[in-house]
């Protein structure tokens, strides 16, 4: 008999029932025999794969595989010859037009035939359901995989009514940013606000706290860890429907960004001939010592320092050993001053220097010193030793004083100074004169 390519013979009842219902499965039965070679099948496999069941006939059934020869048809097979116990699997199908479709298979063993084992195979198409599946799964794959090789992390963290912060997702190269892979952060969400370097971690949980309260964009430097390391964290926030407050964001490393604006910030603030403060980085970090001294009320001394008949020395021995001069200046200034102190080239062979802390009598003495050093100094260029000395300026800026107006009292202390005969130090014996 031959009732699974609906061929009657002789009419038996249960024959046609059963091509009757082959014929409306929807889907395709085949009759195989032990070594997986299609020995009959039903027309449905027109329907699911396109080809006459005549066609199939005589040969393996994992012709039908896209993979015929490892693919997951010649497993299920395989399986089933080594276990006698049928074997079901998603199995991507080649159609008769060339064009790939999805099956569910289902291979089991079946009563002997004439004393030869044989087997049911049973497959249905469900292309439909798996290919979109199977697609928005790659895509998925995809964007994960893509999102796993950013340089950087995206968010969404969320923090309930009760202030609990729990990620929604993240992903990205947690591990590089925060020494702690994504699962470790994901299952104690508060380390990315306490992982911060402790003097930027306040900062941190209320630039959160005042995201959460305007729905304002999040946006905040830190430092990391123990603090070589600067992270940035940028992120939208928003509220569900839940009153859950939602931040969608990224997490970057930004320590090569703050290196290059500190390296500028030190170009822009650096004279390049001596190395030491230009006019533009006194002023704002003197501005920044006369500050830190008001909430003392401390006065701070500062004093304005010019190389005595530098035009001499550079017209007899020229403008390079002028500035080799002015060099080793600003070295015997560095020396003879505390690293917190500041001083600074404002103008050719002009100079400023300001105390961090000390009172009169120990600024006179410092810039008393510091006059003598330079006097006693030789540099000694070519075979040729050189002498310089210095006139100071001396002044005092009061707590709440202004810089400028201390500098130019400096200056005219050192224009007496250079009145009175150069190479000495010219100011109030007391700060407050
Ligand atoms: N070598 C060198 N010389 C400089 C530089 N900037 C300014 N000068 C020189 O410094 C000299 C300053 O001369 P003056 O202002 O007349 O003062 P001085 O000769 O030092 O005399 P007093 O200040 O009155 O003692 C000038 O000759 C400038 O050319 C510099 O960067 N390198």
């Amino acid at each position: 008999m031959s009732w699974l390519t609906g061929r009657r013979r002789g009419g038996e009842p249960e024959a046609s029932l059963a091509a009757e219902l082959l014929a409306h499965f929807p889907g395709a039965a085949l009759w195989l025999d032990a070594d997986g070679v299609i020995r009959e099948a039903a027309p449905g496999l027109a329907a699911c794969l396109g080809h006459a069941p005549e066609a199939v006939v005589g040969r393996r059934l994992t012709v039908l595989d896209e993979a015929p020869l490892d693919g997951e048809l010649a497993r299920g097979l395989a399986r089933v010859a080594a276990h006698g116990t049928p074997w079901r699997g998603l199995v991507r199908c080649r159609h008769a037009e060339g064009h790939g479709r999805y099956l569910d298979v289902l291979i089991r063993p079946a009563r002997p035939e004439r004393g030869r084992p044989r087997l049911l195979a049973v497959m249905q198409d469900v292309d439909p359901l798996v290919a979109p599946a199977r697609q928005d799964a790659r895509r998925l794959r995809v964007l994960e995989d893509s999102l796993g090789r950013l340089p950087g992390a995206v968010f969404r963290l969320r923090q309930d009514a009760r202030g609990r912060l729990r990620f929604d997702h993240l992903a990205g190269e947690v591990a590089a940013l925060c020494d702690l892979d994504a699962e470790a952060l994901v299952a104690a969400p508060r380390r990315l606000l306490t992982g911060a370097f402790e003097a930027d971690r306040e900062a941190l949980s209320a630039s959160l706290a005042r995201s959460a309260v305007a729905l304002a964009p999040w946006h905040e430097a830190f430092r990391w860890g123990a603090g070589e390391r600067w992270l940035e964290v940028r992120a939208r926030a928003w509220r569900d429907t839940e009153g859950e407050t939602v931040w969608d964001g990224w997490l970057e490393d930004i320590t090569e960004r703050k290196r290059d604006e500190a390296r500028l910030r030190r170009l822009i603030t650096t004279d390049t001939l001596t190395g030491l403060l230009n006019r533009r980085g006194f002023m704002a970090s003197g501005r920044a010592v006369l500050a830190h001294a008001a909430r003392f009320r401390r006065p701070v001394a500062v004093t304005m320092l010019d190389l005595d008949h530098f035009k001499a020395l550079n017209d007899a021995h020229g403008h390079a050993a002028g500035d080799i001069a002015l060099q080793e200046f600003a070295r015997l200034c560095r020396d003879c001053l505390r690293p917190y102190d500041l001083v600074a080239r404002v103008g050719g062979e002009e100079f400023a220097a300001m105390l961090a802390d000390g009172d009169a009598e120990e600024a006179r003495q410092v810039f008393e010193r510091l006059r003598r050093t330079v006097a006693d100094a030789e540099i000694v260029l070519g075979g040729e030793t050189l002498h310089v000395t210095v006139s100071l300026g001396l002044a005092f800026v009061p707590p709440g004083g202004d810089l400028d107006e201390g500098l130019t009292r400096a200056d005219r202390a050192l224009y007496r100074a250079k009145q009175s005969g150069r190479n000495r130090l010219v100011g109030p014996a007391a700060a407050g004169e």
